[in-house]
């Protein structure tokens, strides 16, 4: 898949799946990996408001359930006036799987609205590296 069409539909389809009966705040997301594979998630809240999960973490979750650990692009769905950019908890999280190369589309139903590189998202970023 090339074209930004093809990954608007699915996220879409993935943020359609959220649940969010507190909120009823969808968001979808949408991660390539480097091998081409592809993992959605939409975001699930709780009754006990805290416990609940973004879109992100849990496209993540499928990814790294299905083997692969190096996000190509991800793209995040969410509709609204204002942008819909990952919280600072997904930030950190999509840091874990990216690298220079990676980029964050962020999309509403209508496009992509801005498409940024990690750094851009996450300046001073801590990563695995600091680890080493
Ligand atoms: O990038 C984001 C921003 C927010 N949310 C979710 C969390 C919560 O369910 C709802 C409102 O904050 O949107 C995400 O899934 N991803
Ligand atoms: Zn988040």
């Amino acid at each position: 898949m090339s074209n930004h069409d093809d990954w608007l539909q699915l996220s879409e389809q993935a943020m359609s799946r959220a649940y969010v009966p507190y909120s009823k705040f969808q968001v979808g997301a949408v991660i390539e990996t480097e091998s081409g594979a592809v993992f959605s998630g939409c975001n699930v809240e709780n009754a006990s408001y805290p416990e609940g999960t973004c879109a992100e973490a849990g496209a993540i979750s499928a990814m790294v359930m299905g083997g692969e650990h190096r996000i190509r692009q991800i793209y995040v769905m969410g509709k609204g006036v204002e942008l819909v950019t990952p919280c600072g908890g997904c930030r950190q999280r999509i840091r874990e799987f990216a690298d220079e190369h990676t980029q964050i589309h962020i999309c509403s139903p209508e496009g992509v609205r801005k498409t940024l590189s990690m750094n851009e998202l996450l300046p001073f970023s801590f990563g695995p590296d600091n680890l080493k």
